[in-house]
């Protein structure tokens, strides 16, 4: 079982993330977490913080000579702009009364859409600091630095992953150039809002631009590919050992996060049972589905073709037009509390949902396979793979996007 944990505030000195039960020997790069780091930080419509603030990584254990040695891999993401929140965020006492003026003042008017109001109600605080810091989307960096570490198991299994973005408020990219990703998506790094058909991205960015004109913030949906990945991931035995319930736990368990589709998801409730489902024919390698409305997975379990799942963000709940919302102060009206704030975090968002898809993905292969290295673990994908009967054989989705 692969376990992992992260822990840290939005303002405080970093984020913490453990990951226990990854194999020996998995080349662990610090280039290739920063690479992730980097990419979650992109995507048009950002705050100003995306700008100014640094991911500090450190590997502090379970690396060793660029390769994992089997025990936990911790990591940390160091806060640059720690040096402005110390006296805010310290983890020792201090009397705010003796800080300039306003600085930790209290957060007493709740945004509607964040966790303020309930954070509050159920952790028994009188204002919103110490829920915002940790209801904050800070935290996904260190999501993404684990998601990194599972992606680079993944990618010694032949199995990689790519997020991009299907729509942005109203604007969505047509129906049916959703797949297949080109092969260079990897381009897309440099693009603006992580979707791969040019003339819907510029609409995108008209969108976000509108949006912010207006004061208002946006939300949207990504898709998750994952390829390469073999048949029979997850289980249909018992409902926590479905890979498409564990898909849909972790995709909602990011922030903001209000729904989950896998394959054509609710597509395929409009559909009639003739048209819903992928027909299987006999090809030259094997068994073939004729299409790839399921999304990779029949009964909980990968089908061993493109996985595909997908998350619908709402918008971002700091709206610089103020929401309507009580200071809880003097149980008054007033406007909901807003210094700054991204217009739409939609691309960073799939940023995250590939980490996600990549930590579950890793957890299951790991459940299925075992190995104590990465070795072992390879052994038992390709023993399982050639002891699968001729009559039963299905071609296996590239791992290279091809
Ligand atoms: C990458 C990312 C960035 C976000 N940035 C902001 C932001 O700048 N301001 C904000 O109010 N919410 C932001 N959010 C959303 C909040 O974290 C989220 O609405 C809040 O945690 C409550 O969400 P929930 O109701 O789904 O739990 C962001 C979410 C993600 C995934
Ligand atoms: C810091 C990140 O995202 C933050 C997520 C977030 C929220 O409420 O979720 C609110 C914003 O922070 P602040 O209120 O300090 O401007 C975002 O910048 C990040 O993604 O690294």
């Amino acid at each position: 079982m692969l376990r992992w944990l992260t822990a840290g505030e939005s303002h405080g000195p970093e984020l913490v993330a453990i990951l226990e039960g990854l194999p020996a020997g998995v080349p662990v790069s610090l280039d290739d977490i920063r690479a992730d780091l980097a990419r979650r930080k992109l995507g048009y419509g950002r705050g100003a913080r995306m700008k100014f603030e640094e991911d500090e990584l450190t590997i502090s254990g379970g690396v060793r000579f660029g390769l994992t040695m089997g025990s936990p891999i911790a990591l940390r993401i160091g806060n640059t702009e720690w040096h402005r929140w110390v006296d805010v965020m310290s983890a020792s006492p201090v009397d705010l009364e003796s800080l300039p003026k306003g600085r930790g003042a209290p957060l007493t008017r709740p945004r509607p859409g964040h966790a303020d109001l309930v954070g509050m109600q159920k952790y028994g605080f009188d204002e919103s600091r110490n829920v915002l810091e940790r209801a904050s989307a800070r935290e996904t960096a260190a999501r993404v630095a684990l998601g990194a570490v599972a992606r680079a198991f993944l990618g010694e299994l032949g199995i990689s992953l790519v997020a991009h973005t299907l729509s942005i408020g109203t604007v969505r990219v047509p129906e049916g150039s959703a797949l297949p990703v080109p092969a260079d998506v990897e381009l897309l790094d440099a693009d603006l809002l992580r979707c791969f058909d040019p003339a819907t991205s510029a609409l995108m960015v008209d969108e976000v631009d509108r949006a912010q004109k207006d004061g208002d913030t946006l939300g949207g949906v990504v898709e998750v590919l994952a390829y390469g990945v073999p048949p029979g991931l997850g289980s249909y035995v018992h409902w926590d050992r479905r890979l498409d319930s564990q898909l849909a736990a972790a995709l909602m368990g990011i922030q903001a996060i209000k729904g989950v589709e896998v394959g054509d998801g609710f597509e395929t409730t409009r559909r009639r049972g003739s048209e819903a489902h992928d027909e299987l024919v006999q090809g030259d390698d094997g068994i073939e589905r004729l299409s790839d409305k399921a999304g990779g997975t029949e009964g909980g379990m990968s089908t061993g073709t493109i996985l595909r799942v997908r998350a619908g963000m709402k918008p971002i709940a700091t709206v610089p037009h103020a929401l309507r919302t009580v200071d809880v102060a003097t149980g008054g009206a007033a406007e909901a509390h807003h210094q700054r704030s991204d217009v739409c975090a939609v691309p960073a968002a799939g940023v995250v949902a590939e980490a996600m898809v990549a930590l579950v993905l890793a957890n299951s292969v790991i459940e299925k396979f075992g190995g104590d290295s990465i070795k072992e673990t390879k052994r038992n994908l390709a023993g399982y793979l050639a002891a699968i009967p001729d009559a039963l054989t299905t071609a296996r989705s590239t791992g290279d996007r091809a």
